[in-house]
């Protein structure tokens, strides 16, 4: 028996096996990972060493915890395709939007050891933050080895379903909004003449500052900006520019956008 399995071995699949292997939680040979395409399954074998097979009904039979990670619109496909060899001892670990606790149960038309995560691809640095929901048969020892699992590769926090659309749009999702303030700041330095390379070098690093003073100082991140606004200097110019162009609406609206399209989902 594998201690893990990925049914879909794309980004997601990959930046969790890179944080469980990278920080030494389980050996390779406890992960086995399939894939409809080839080209991942060799990647991961290559990279990790961990196994791998075309066929999803393997993992399905062979991981003690059974992670769907294909995209949400293959989840009907592939349950289908493995509800009749899970057995009841499996934890099966959902990572998509949309597909709810009482919807897993429905569609393996058992109740089973279902658990909702939604993690984000930080978790390739190790530097990941997911939200565990555990159904209501799922033990408290179950969750707490999901939940060591999950802390190898950054945070884990368990969180009711009613949150997991907010945990979407604020840590699923979430990456794709920093990397584009990250390369509109950089696109700023270009503009001011810094080469391309060494623009996002800065960027990055001031974000990545940044963050882990909200996280370390426990201070209000408005306490935090005021430390960088000189009375009369050049940080409050951009944020005066900020506000009027709508950052804050902006990212609020976007947030619920994505909400919104995960409950769709
Ligand atoms: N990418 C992200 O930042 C996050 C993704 N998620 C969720 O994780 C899940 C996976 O997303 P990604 O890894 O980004 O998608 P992806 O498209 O990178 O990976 C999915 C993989 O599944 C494979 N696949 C498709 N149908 C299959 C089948 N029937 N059997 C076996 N393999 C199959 C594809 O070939 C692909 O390699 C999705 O449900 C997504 O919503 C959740 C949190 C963050
Ligand atoms: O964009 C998506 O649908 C997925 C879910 C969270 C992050 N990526």
């Amino acid at each position: 028996m594998k201690k893990i399995g990925f049914i879909g071995c794309g980004n997601m699949a990959k930046a969790i096996i890179g944080g469980i292997v990278g920080k030494n939680v389980m050996a390779p040979g406890d992960i086995i990972a399939s894939n409809r395409s080839r080209k991942a399954l060799d990647y991961a074998e290559e990279t990790w060493g961990i196994s791998v097979t075309a066929d999803n009904l393997e993992v399905a039979k062979e991981a003690e915890i059974v992670v769907l990670a294909v995209k949400p619109q293959f989840y009907g496909q592939v349950i289908g395709e493995i509800k009749g060899v899970v057995q009841e001892s499996q934890l099966i670990v959902s990572i998509a939007p949309g597909k709810t606790l009482a919807w897993m149960e429905e569609q393996f038309g058992r109740p089973l050891k279902f658990i909702r995560c939604n993690p984000n691809t930080p978790a390739m640095v190790g530097e990941g933050i997911t939200s565990v929901t555990p159904g209501d048969k799922v033990t408290e020892t179950e969750l707490a080895r999901v939940t060591e699992i999950l802390n190898s590769f950054g945070k884990a926090s368990v969180v009711s379903e009613a949150m997991i659309e907010a945990v979407i749009a604020v840590s699923g999702s979430a990456p794709a909004y920093a990397f584009m303030f990250m390369e509109a700041m950089a696109d700023g330095a270009v503009s001011l003449g810094m080469p391309r390379a060494q623009a996002y070098e800065f960027a990055a690093q001031a974000v990545l500052g940044a963050a882990k003073m909200v996280l370390e100082t426990g201070l209000h991140p408005g306490a935090l900006k005021d430390m960088v606004c000189s009375p009369g200097g050049t940080t409050i110019q951009a944020v005066r520019v900020l506000e009027e162009r709508g950052l804050r609406s902006s990212v609020i609206e976007a947030m619920i956008a994505c909400a919104d399209k995960a409950r769709s989902m």
